[in-house]
């Protein structure tokens, strides 16, 4: 069969290029180019190819529920298409959908596969250094090209080891001041509050003491940061450069965020902090790098860091929510290590404690703690991954990826394969350990992490910092899971997954009803 040929529809041209408008005035002429494309696409059914199945219909509405039940939509195509790779076109955009374990390694270890490019078109949600509002005295592109180029290497400074061993006393100290505002017996909606305290983490990790001291700055951060990830509409990703309230909430929201860095970025700047100073605005300063990247920098690992530390630490509470047994395993570790490190009879409050278990002992002395944490993500991490092709065409499978096209792998092919994982729904930490190894099974069969080329900047800081939630939250008090009127809830919720920013719970919310124990 002959593969279908996608050239670009004249109606996604016209909706793709805005300079276009002025040339096609007339409305008739319009209708009839849209008449005449809608009924064409219409009549153009779905074609099964040797290598591709093409989704064919008008690309806008084909791609629609892409943006909307992004994982409904990957799941069902590949049904539809018999799990063979398929395509369709987002406007003018060609996107490839790949999946099983040969494809997988094509997607994350093709050296032309870009990342950044991949999800800043197609996810959104993230704050980009163009939407500020701002005189840099260069052009937004040039700033990002600034910024894009060497941020693993900034992210990567910002988070190493002796620095994030030199700040453990003073995460440990800001988890509890925090914690100790919640009252006994008090309710707390973990993706509300516990969000709250990653917030605080990442801003003392990749900002300065000012700004992390600072709790109406981080509220401003917080403010702006959430009005940025929901500013992702279908429209907005589809049609970026359409005048909307989405696409004015998100320069709007990225300024305010930007001015709200700067002014501590211009206090580090104007202070005498010193070259041998760790803190990381001066680390950056010291390098060289301008306000702007700086800023970026700084807004980046908010945005990689918040969303997927603070999803795993709520639904990892939740999940030990219901299951007494792996909360008692828990405890039992953390207090072990406790008592390793500091002396039982010890009269310093419980985050001074912990503040003298180095940094090593947390990394590899918390088994438990690891495969709870491995768990939780592979059942919340089902998403989609997206690259772009920027290098030259290559061959996947026998079909030419272009250089320009999109590629997507979605993460529950690997995470929710039953052939890989065993009753793959079901939270089960011991499908890790020695003897089960389930995650061994494929080559990248466990993508919480990234993998590949990609592979997660900031994991350390994120286990470190869950680890620590952890430890404060299940030392110091004893919880429950229960609704809104307080009785045990019917089930665990759910993972919405079609919420593809952070996979918050379907349904009835749970809370955590909280009573103080002794350490
Ligand atoms: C539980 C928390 C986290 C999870 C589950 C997680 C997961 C991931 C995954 C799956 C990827 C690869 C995505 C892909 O291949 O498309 C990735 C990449 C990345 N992560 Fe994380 N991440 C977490 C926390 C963080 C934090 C705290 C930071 C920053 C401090 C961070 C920075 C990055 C960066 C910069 C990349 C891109 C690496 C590259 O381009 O080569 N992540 N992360």
């Amino acid at each position: 069969m002959a593969t279908v040929n996608v050239t670009l529809s004249p109606l996604a041209q016209f909706l793709a290029n805005p300079t276009n408008w002025a040339q096609n005035t007339t409305f008739s002429t319009l209708i009839t180019i849209l008449s005449t494309i809608v009924v064409s696409f219409v009549l153009l059914r779905p074609r099964d190819t040797e290598k591709v199945y093409y989704l064919g219909g008008v690309p806008i509405i084909t791609a629609w529920p892409f943006f909307t039940k992004r994982y409904d939509f990957m799941r069902e195509r590949f049904k539809e298409s018999g799990g063979k790779m398929f395509r369709f076109n987002i406007l003018n955009h060609q996107v490839t959908a790949m999946s099983g374990e040969k494809l997988r390694k094509v997607f994350f270890n093709e050296a032309g596969f870009n990342m950044t490019e991949g999800y800043r078109i197609l996810m959104g949600g993230a704050p980009e250094i163009e939407d500020v509002q701002i005189q840099t005295g260069a052009e937004g592109r040039e700033v990002r090209n600034e910024v894009d180029e060497g941020f693993i290497k900034r992210v990567l400074t910002l988070m190493r080891r002796d620095r994030i061993s030199d700040t453990l006393p003073t995460l440990l100290s800001d988890l509890d001041i925090r914690l100790k505002e919640l009252s006994d017996g008090e309710r707390i909606n973990p993706f509300r509050d516990v969000y709250d305290l990653i917030f605080q983490m990442t801003v003392r990790m990749a900002t300065c003491q000012e700004l992390a001291d600072d709790r109406q700055a981080i509220n401003t951060i917080t403010k702006n940061y959430w009005a940025i990830e929901k500013s992702a509409t279908p429209m907005s990703l589809l049609l970026p450069w359409l005048p909307s309230a989405a696409k004015r909430t998100k320069e709007k929201a990225t300024t305010d965020l930007y001015n709200t860095i700067l002014k501590y970025v211009q206090l580090r700047r104007d202070s005498a902090s010193g070259s041998d100073s760790t803190e990381p605005i001066d680390l950056l300063i010291a390098q060289g790098h301008s306000d702007p990247s700086i800023i970026a920098t700084i807004m980046g690992i908010i945005f990689a860091g918040v969303i997927n530390t603070g999803m795993t630490s709520c639904w990892l509470l939740l999940y030990l929510g219901a299951s007494p047994d792996w909360k008692e395993n828990a405890i039992k570790e953390f207090k072990s290590l406790l008592e390793k490190y500091s002396s039982a009879d010890s009269s310093e409050p419980l985050h001074k404690r912990l503040s003298v278990i180095p940094m090593e002992a947390w990394e590899d002395e918390l088994p438990t703690a690891d495969i709870l944490i491995r768990e939780t993500l592979r059942l919340t991490l089902s998403g989609t991954a997206i690259r772009r092709n920027l290098g030259p065409d290559i061959k996947a499978d026998d079909v030419t990826i272009k250089h320009g096209e999109f590629l997507t792998y979605q993460i529950a092919d690997a995470h929710f394969n039953e052939s890989i994982y065993s009753d793959p729904m079901k939270f089960d930490p011991a499908r890790y350990l020695e003897g089960r190894e389930e995650d061994r099974k494929e080559t990248f069969a466990y993508l919480g992490w990234g993998v590949g080329r990609h592979p997660c900047a900031g994991m350390k800081i994120a286990k470190l910092e869950i680890k620590l939630i952890l430890a404060l939250f299940l030392l110091q008090f004893d919880y429950k899971l229960v609704d809104k009127s307080g009785k045990a809830p019917k089930s665990l919720p759910v993972q919405d997954r079609n919420d593809i920013q952070q996979a918050r719970p379907l349904g009835e919310p749970c809370y955590l009803e909280i009573h103080h124990v002794k350490a």
